[in-house]
């Protein structure tokens, strides 16, 4: 599949807004990817299908989630989340996309996850930092983009936790995971 088979099966799902966000995704991404040395391959079609599910309908999402392999706790989250983990099943049964680990790049954007690969972190990265993006701190997580995958990971998960201690809402418990685990292999300790 190439990026305007992927795009053109992407689009009928999407708003026009969140379509552009994901041509925006998977140009961060390629950039992310040439300066990383991850498969320009993987990450088109990972990122041109990180919001796949975004759309569906919540009862649909929920059936996925009871009836699959998918983990029951996301339902006691945010809606929010359910996307990435239905996206990653969705594209496998709907459009033949069995590569792991672009399923765990889909899986992930959203919330991240413990021991992400290069491609987990590049999808994760370029959701966050796409030019279409502005928030309080961006610039600074944008800069680190060119420096350093792994503290830009870190740094997201940082602030997406702040940002949902500030909010007063739940966290789904893969961002933790993510956090504690970039933590460790930056600065070490247990
Ligand atoms: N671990 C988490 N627990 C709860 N909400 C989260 C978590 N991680 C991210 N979110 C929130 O989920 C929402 C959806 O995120 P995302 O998929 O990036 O959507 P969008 O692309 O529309 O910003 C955001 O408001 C984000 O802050």
């Amino acid at each position: 599949m190439n990026r305007s088979e992927a795009l053109s099966i992407v689009e009928p799902h999407l708003t026009k807004e969140r379509f552009e966000h994901t041509v925006r995704v998977a140009d961060t991404a390629l950039t992310l990817a040439g300066l990383y040395g991850e498969s320009q391959k993987k990450v088109e079609i990972a990122s041109i299908f990180h919001d796949y599910a975004k759309y569906r309908p919540l009862d649909e999402m929920e059936r996925w989630i009871t009836t699959s392999y998918l983990p029951k706790d996301l339902l006691s989250y945010h809606h929010e989340l359910w996307h990435g983990p239905v996206g990653s099943l969705l594209i496998d049964q709907e459009h033949g996309i069995k590569d792991e680990e672009i399923k765990s790049a889909v899986y992930c954007h959203t919330t991240g996850k413990a021991n992400m690969s290069k491609l987990d972190m590049i999808v994760f990265v370029a959701d966050y930092i796409e030019p279409g993006r502005d928030f309080p701190g961006l610039n600074e997580v944008r800069d680190m983009a060119e420096k350093d995958l792994l503290k830009t990971a870190w740094m997201v998960s940082r602030n997406t936790i702040n940002y949902l201690i500030h909010k007063q809402t739940s966290i789904y418990p893969d961002t933790f995971h993510a956090y504690n685990d970039l933590t460790k292999q930056l600065y070490g300790g247990n």
